[in-house]
């Protein structure tokens, strides 16, 4: 039987450095920032719905979807980010669980589902737990505007369109604290798969 684990939690949390663990261990991982990357490559029907919607302006030289663009958009008007999920939930739902189910199909002991907006869009129901990359806001809000370069008001844009981190927390069946170094993270990340190992 297989382990279906989602896992979770906000922008900036440090999912990369739990997903890796489970990679490292050998089982498999479907990303779900790498999915909604595919679903908007040129000649796909999402795109040609977001350049509709937002107009060329969204469109690189090369055909490829500007993504700095489509984010300053977005995450600073909470009515275009709506509009733009309604747009890529469908096609993000069916390419994320039938990558979930190609992998369930290779037999793996667990399998992660790592999906940001878990909670926001509904996924919670298709695992068998849920675990949640947690750490302070002051924290979140370093790291975020530190690796995307991002404004202090930019960066707080992108925190307020998620639900907050503690409520995920309250939400789920396993938490992994982020706020220490990543070899504490990394360390909480082990016990969980063997913890997971007992109940596959
Ligand atoms: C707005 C876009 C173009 C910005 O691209 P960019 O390369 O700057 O960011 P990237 O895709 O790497 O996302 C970084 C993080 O932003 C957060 N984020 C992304 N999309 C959303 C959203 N719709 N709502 C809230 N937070 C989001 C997530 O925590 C994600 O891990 C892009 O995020 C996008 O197309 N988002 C919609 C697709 C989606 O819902 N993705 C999440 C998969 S669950
Ligand atoms: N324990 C840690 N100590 C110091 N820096 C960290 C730690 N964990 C993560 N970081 C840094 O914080 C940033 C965010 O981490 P990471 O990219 O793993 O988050 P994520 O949850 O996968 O993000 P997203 O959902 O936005 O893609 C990265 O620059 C990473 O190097």
């Amino acid at each position: 039987m297989t382990y279906l684990l989602g896992l979770t939690g906000g922008i900036a949390s440090g999912k990369s450095t739990v997903s890796r663990v489970f990679k490292a261990a050998g089982y498999p991982v479907v990303d779900a920032d790498v999915i909604a990357r595919r679903i908007v490559e040129p000649g796909r029907p999402a795109l040609a719905r977001i350049v509709q919607a937002f107009g060329p302006q969204v469109l690189r030289a090369d055909g490829k979807l500007n993504r700095a663009k489509l984010g300053e958009i977005v995450f600073s008007q909470p009515r275009r980010l709506e509009a733009l999920n309604q747009i890529n939930r469908p096609y993000l739902r069916a390419a994320i669980n039938q990558a979930l189910e190609q992998a369930k199909a290779g037999g793996a002991a667990i399998v992660v589902g790592d999906i940001p907006l878990l909670y926001e869009a509904d996924y919670a129901d298709a695992f068998d737990g849920v675990a949640v990359v947690t750490v302070a806001p002051d924290v979140q809000l370093a790291r975020l505007m530190a690796r995307d370069g991002l404004t202090e008001a930019e960066a707080k844009e992108r925190i307020a369109s998620q639900i907050p981190l503690a409520e995920k927390a309250a939400m789920a069946d396993f938490v992994i604290d982020n706020n220490g170094k990543s070899e504490a993270t990394i360390a909480q990340a082990k016990a969980l798969i063997r913890q997971l190992q007992h109940l596959s």
